[in-house]
């Protein structure tokens, strides 16, 4: 997942290179940005769950790290110079020609990418919860985001200087290194099916289940009951809106700090760094916490209040009190938000999903939030088109609209964290109680016998 995180973010530091040197417009560049949804919005989450319940977490993670390799090399080849001046390249010039065909085939490269990515995404959650079920799940699951997050920081360092490598500047070198780690990585998923299948001959677990005591096969009708259960819309919606007041924000957070605080692209970069790294620092702890103290709901909800809070005073406060010391605090706090809501919503699925169907579980929540990922970008763009009438300077954008959005999405994950908690002390779910039993050697909290709304 380091290895996934820092390919999806290699370009994001080169916007304004791969525009010099392969034509892209900013345009081009946001329709290649939001490629790495697209077949999985489409559908592909849902077969990808259905792939991981059905034929286990070896198969499914090897299938979706050669998908990473497969869309990374296709994206490697269209901005590389190998595509130019090729019959593909002349073809996909052809149409849409306001996007060149470097962007098209490397959007494609991203799509593929994307299903691998997400793919993994859902396999690494099972894997983790079969392995670390009643033990330190929370921690696993904490370690492996944090894991993740660091690479999101190494890569905006390191693509920038890559580029330079070799005096003149080229996009090819960082995606060439960033598609060799997807290589080594796809070798580790090879070594770790071997260590899951020494695991299962040990435990005697079955492969598609991923639980000692699961009794029953995954069906493909399971997706069905996840589908017509209350408390999976519950979860999906809270992280849909959590998420997307999150990392769509990112996108924007930068200029934002620019345009309150006057600050150039490097000042403002140097304070929104802050937010990925405190998020690493902090979710294995707050994982940590909740293996042994419990407390999941309550996490989900004081995330989300702390995530209103700063979205307001990005909103409200710093346009008229523009201080750094303000927004460094509010990105800081941000950070903390980032880390109490993954570390308790991703452990806490297993708690109220079978184990049987738990992938299918995590790949439609995964699916309902990508739609949202897709989507709030281009609409916070049109917001913040809408509410600057007139301004061509980037650096003078109002951001007061934009970031009551993002406020109000926190608002209704609120809601949603408190209707959790609510029905979590009505039914008795888990949600508040540690993985670890202090009582026992094994821990109680296990999907077995769980039934869902
Ligand atoms: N084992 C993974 C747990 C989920 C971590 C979570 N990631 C996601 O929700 C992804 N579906 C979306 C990542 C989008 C990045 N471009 C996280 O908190 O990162």
């Amino acid at each position: 997942m380091l290895f996934a995180y820092m390919f999806v973010d290699v370009m994001s530091p080169l916007q304004s290179l791969i525009e010099t040197q392969r034509g892209w417009s900013p345009e081009s560049f946001g329709y290649y940005a939001g490629a790495e949804y697209i077949f999985n919005v489409l559908g592909f989450l849902i077969l990808a769950g259905i792939i991981l319940d059905k034929m286990g977490v070896r198969f499914t993670g090897t299938l979706s790290a050669s998908l990473m390799v497969g869309g990374a090399l296709i994206k490697l080849y269209a901005v590389s110079n190998m595509f130019e001046g090729t019959g593909l390249e002349s073809w996909l010039d052809s149409w849409w020609t306001s996007m060149p065909g470097s962007a098209k085939l490397a959007a494609f490269g991203f799509m593929i990418f994307g299903c691998g990515c997400e793919m993994a995404g859902i396999t690494v959650s099972k894997a983790i919860a079969k392995w670390f079920n009643g033990k330190e799940m929370a921690l696993a699951m904490g370690l492996e985001m944090a894991i993740a997050r660091i690479g999101v920081f190494a890569i905006f360092s390191i693509s920038p200087r890559l580029a330079d490598w070799m005096g003149t500047p080229t996009v090819v070198i960082p995606i060439a290194f960033c598609s060799a780690l997807l290589c080594i990585g796809l070798l580790c998923f090879i070594a770790f099916s071997f260590m899951d299948r020494a695991y299962d001959a040990e435990t005697g677990t079955s492969k598609n289940s991923g639980a000692e005591t699961a009794e029953e096969e995954f069906k493909v009708s399971d997706v069905a009951k996840i589908f017509s259960s209350q408390l999976f819309w519950i979860v999906a919606l809270l992280c849909v809106l959590y998420y997307s007041a999150i990392f769509p924000f990112q996108r924007y957070a930068a200029n934002m700090l620019q345009c309150n605080l006057d600050l150039d692209a490097t000042q403002a970069a140097d304070i929104f760094r802050w937010f990925p790294i405190g998020a690493a620092i902090l979710t294995p702890f707050l994982g940590y916490f909740l293996d042994r103290k419990g407390k999941g709901a309550t996490m989900l909800i004081f995330g989300a209040v702390l995530m209103i809070v700063c979205h307001l005073t990005f909103a409200l406060v710093l346009p008229s009190v523009p201080s750094t010391a303000i927004a460094f605090s509010a990105i800081v706090v941000l950070g903390i938000s980032f880390s109490l809501v993954p570390a308790a919503l991703w452990p806490s699925v297993p708690k109220i999903m079978e184990a049987r169907y738990l992938g299918s579980a995590y790949s439609l929540i995964f699916w309902v939030q990508n739609v949202g990922l897709c989507l709030f970008p281009i609409l916070i763009g049109q917001v913040l088109q809408a509410s600057n009438p007139g301004i061509t300077d980037p650096l003078k954008y109002n951001y007061t609209v934009p970031m009551l959005v993002f406020a109000s999405l926190g608002v209704l994950a609120l809601g949603f964290g408190i209707w959790l908690k609510i029905l979590d002390a009505r039914n008795h779910y888990g949600l508040e109680l540690p993985n670890i039993n202090p009582t026992k050697e094994e821990g109680i909290m296990t999907s077995e016998g769980m039934t869902m709304e």
